[in-house]
């Protein structure tokens, strides 16, 4: 059955939004992310290294201060350590600093480690931080971001292991496929949340794209989120633009066929538009 639409139950019984708003060089994140909730968004993402927590906090509270009939556990707050908070006493105190930077919302609904990048100790460390701060109630999920298969591998073989990750949040697009680390990601119970699932904006002139979404009426945004979806993945477009908002949210009115699919799909590309990390030691 397609969960196209629906929330996504993750491995420990949560649910998380089809789809979420990415918020990476977005400045004016308060107002942005305010009218994001308003046309319909719940997943907010962003991370220390944005800066710009505080203000998708402020979106948050806005807008529920004004719509009294969203609660708080309508929406899910996602955030991110970044490198130089890895370790545990680092991960600790800065777990608590990202909770106080968004004091009015209470919790953060989901946790992630940035990156790999600071090698294998100081991962399993953050992580043991992260498990704790789950058991004190403060982070309802944990999960991981960048991470490759062995890192992946690493973690749920580690004997201090009493959390699984939820999620892997990986770069995804047509451009940018990495069908094995998905898989391994999905086969393993954790979903993927696909960042960047518009190239960052690099490929939507495509040729092929163009095609399908002239033919459909509609922007190579919108094709490019609903292959996202149709793969299985959880995607988190940004846009500071606030007219595109509701446009990226219009995903559940079309489909691609397998035909279009396959038109879209490079599986022998590897071009992402951003950092690469997955295969850090
Ligand atoms: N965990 C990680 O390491 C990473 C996480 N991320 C997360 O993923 C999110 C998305 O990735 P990001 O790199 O921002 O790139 P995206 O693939 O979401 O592309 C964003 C770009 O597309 C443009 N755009 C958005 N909608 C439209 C539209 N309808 N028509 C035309 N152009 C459009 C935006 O312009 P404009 O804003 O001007 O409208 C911006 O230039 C990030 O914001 C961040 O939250 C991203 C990278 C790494
Ligand atoms: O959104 C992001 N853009 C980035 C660029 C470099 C490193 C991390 C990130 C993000 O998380």
């Amino acid at each position: 059955m397609s969960v196209i639409g629906k929330s996504i139950k993750l491995n420990n019984g949560t649910l998380i939004p089809f789809m979420g708003l990415g918020t990476w060089e977005v400045m004016n994140a308060d107002e942005v992310v305010e009218e994001g909730l308003k046309v319909g968004y719940r997943l907010i993402d962003t991370a220390v290294l944005y800066d710009n927590e505080k203000l998708c906090g402020d979106g948050i509270i806005n807008y529920l201060k004004k719509n009294t009939n969203s609660k708080r556990e309508d929406i899910y707050y996602v955030t991110k350590l970044w490198n130089n908070q890895n370790g545990y006493e680092n991960a600790k105190s800065a777990i608590n600093e990202c909770l106080k930077t968004v004091e009015g919302l209470g919790y953060i609904d989901l946790l992630l480690i940035h990156s790999p990048c600071e090698g294998k100790k100081m991962r399993l460390e953050t992580w043991r931080a992260m498990q704790e701060a789950v058991e004190k109630g403060i982070v309802k999920s944990i999960g991981v971001s960048n991470y490759g298969i062995n890192h992946l591998k690493e973690l749920l073989s580690w004997d201090g292991l009493k959390i699984k990750p939820v999620v892997n949040e990986i770069e995804v697009s047509p451009w940018c496929m990495r069908d094995e680390l998905c898989k391994f990601t999905k086969e393993n119970d954790m979903q993927v949340i696909a960042y960047a699932p518009l190239s960052h904006a690099y490929r939507l002139q495509d040729e092929d794209a163009a095609k399908i979404a002239e033919k459909k009426n509609i922007s190579v945004a919108q094709v490019l989120i609903r292959w996202s979806l149709q793969k299985g993945y959880i995607p988190i477009p940004k846009t500071k633009t606030l007219s595109r908002l509701p446009i990226n949210l219009d995903v559940l009115s079309f489909q691609l066929s397998e035909d279009e699919m396959k038109q879209l799909d490079h599986p022998n590309v590897h071009d992402p538009s951003d950092w690469e990390v997955t295969t850090c030691p």
